[in-house]
């Protein structure tokens, strides 16, 4: 079964078909690159599958369950997680105190008088645990303010790891990162979970075809082909839309 499954998704403002038709399936531990130029309807798609925006028509499943009408929240409890092209960071909290809110977060325990020092304590050990697998352990104690803005947008992963997703939406996670900490992210986003299932909206071309297992890509709101890298890279279509104009084939 899928770990993700959207079937015939559309949208539509005015007179503009925002996502016409897409379809997508995504298995544990996959890693599909939603690529096109601007425009194209990569984060009106996103928003549709993470809950944020309805669809006129069209499914989404989550390993099997009908999640098309659930609102944002439910879904991410039930492992459908995003991040987003703008820092969502507490600019005053440490990388740890942000990381262990938002385990506080998923565990519903942010309104628990009654939690015990102990829990607190074991919910650190995950924070630290979150922020070492992304080789963050250095960040622990910094805030937003003191960091590289690529590592910025490394601690908003770590959020959303700390959600425990089962399939990870990243939109656009080297958008205003620098070239020179550009291996950093890719690191980072090379030592995801294996069986996470992971979609990522992204421009960088470099890191797509390293990191992506297929790639989707869209034109107008609507899939204008799917395949491996390899696939992509060969597509005269693509290469005539898209990745020839940007030069960066
Ligand atoms: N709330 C909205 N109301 C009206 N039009 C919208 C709305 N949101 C997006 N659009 C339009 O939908 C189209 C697709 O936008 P979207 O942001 O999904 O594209 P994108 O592929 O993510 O682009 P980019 O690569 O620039 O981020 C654009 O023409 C945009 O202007």
């Amino acid at each position: 079964m899928s770990m993700l499954h959207v079937e015939g998704l559309s949208k539509s403002f005015g007179g503009l078909k925002v996502t016409n038709d897409v379809s997508l399936s995504l298995e544990a531990g996959e890693r599909l690159a939603l690529i096109g130029p601007n425009g194209a309807g990569k984060t009106t798609l996103v928003n549709q599958i993470s809950g944020f925006l309805g669809a006129d028509a069209g499914a989404i499943h989550l390993q099997g369950q009908n999640v098309t009408h659930w609102p944002a929240h439910r879904r991410v409890r039930h492992g459908l997680v995003r991040t987003f092209q703008i820092s969502k960071l507490a600019p005053a909290l440490t990388a740890i105190d942000q990381v262990a809110l938002a385990i506080h977060q998923r565990d519903g325990s942010i309104n628990n008088m009654w939690r015990r020092k102990t829990s607190y304590g074991l919910v650190l050990d995950e924070a630290r645990s979150i922020l070492e697998a992304l080789q963050l352990a250095r960040l622990a104690h910094t805030t937003p303010a003191e960091m590289a803005y690529g590592d910025q947008r490394l601690v908003e992963v770590a959020l959303a790891l700390a959600l425990k997703p089962r399939v990870l939406l990243l939109d656009e996670p080297m958008a205003g990162v620098p070239k020179s900490e550009a291996q950093l992210i890719l690191d980072a986003l090379e030592r995801l979970p294996a069986d996470l299932a992971v979609v990522i909206i992204e421009h960088d071309m470099d890191l797509v075809f390293r990191f992506a297992h297929r790639i989707l890509v869209l034109a107008n709101g609507a899939v204008l082909a799917a395949g491996t890298p390899d696939d992509i890279r060969r597509n005269e279509i693509v290469r005539a839309v898209y990745l020839g104009k940007a030069g960066q084939l």
